[in-house]
């Protein structure tokens, strides 16, 4: 489902005289519908950067990334907007979304993309936030407000609204009490019986060793900053 063929990033520091630093060299790697992948590796190998050459938030040197039909390194912007729509979903540590907007809609806000009636949005919507206890008195409320943990878990039910096909999981439990961090891998773990591709970084180890099903070190990658 998602497939990545000798990948690599330079960096180009406009700032800093124009300097180039590469940062990914000959990254190869899969995964499979079902299966859970962690990327692992020192702090600056470069697991956030290859989450987001995936995601299309930034430009690859050169190499193939494969999710579902789609070669994201080559994709035109409109394909990638596509692509996010309905293959490949993001679950991002920290809550980016438009100023009140209710929670409920934010939620909702992915299924409503993809042609999902309002009501049904909104019902699966209020099963996911009730399930990360997030009280419905604050369904109505725009999510910016609320605690570190509520705008995570808010994240996340907006990141499993819709059973997306491939999925990005960047530190999905980070600030979540046990109750939550329970729901969370029972989440991800439902997503892979249904058959998705994840791809996580997962600094809580006993998560990682729960729902993965493989490690990359991205370290193999990283080629050091001498450009
Ligand atoms: N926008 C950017 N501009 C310049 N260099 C960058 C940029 N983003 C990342 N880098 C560099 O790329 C390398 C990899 O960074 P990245 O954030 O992917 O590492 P990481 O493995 O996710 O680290 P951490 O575990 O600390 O989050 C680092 O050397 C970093 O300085």
């Amino acid at each position: 489902m998602i497939e990545i063929q000798d990948l690599a990033k330079t960096f180009t520091l406009h700032n800093q005289g124009g300097a180039v630093i590469r940062v990914m060299e000959g990254a190869t790697l899969s995964v499979a519908r079902g299966e859970c992948v962690a990327l692992t590796g020192a702090s600056g190998a470069g697991k956030s950067t290859l989450m987001r050459m995936i995601y299309g938030n930034y430009r690859a040197a050169s190499g193939v990334i494969r999710v579902g039909g789609v070669d994201v390194a080559q994709a035109e912007p409109r394909e990638i907007i596509a692509l996010r729509r309905e293959t490949l979903g993001y679950v991002s540590q920290f809550l980016r979304v438009v100023p009140r907007v209710p929670t409920i809609d934010v939620v909702a806000d992915p299924l409503r993309a993809l042609g999902i009636p309002a009501e049904q949005a909104r019902t699966r919507a209020a099963d996911l936030l009730r399930l990360l206890n997030i009280p419905e008195t604050l369904w109505s409320l725009s999510p910016t407000t609320f605690s570190g943990g509520e705008q995570q878990r808010v994240n996340i039910a907006r990141g499993f609204a819709h059973p997306y096909p491939a999925l990005l999981l960047d530190e999905p439990t980070a600030s979540l009490d046990a109750t939550n961090r329970a729901v969370v891998l029972a989440l991800i773990e439902e997503a892979k019986a249904r058959g998705a591709a994840m791809v996580g970084i997962f600094h809580d180890e006993a998560a990682r060793a729960r729902v993965c099903d493989r490690e990359i070190d991205v370290s193999a990658f990283t080629p050091g900053l001498a450009a």
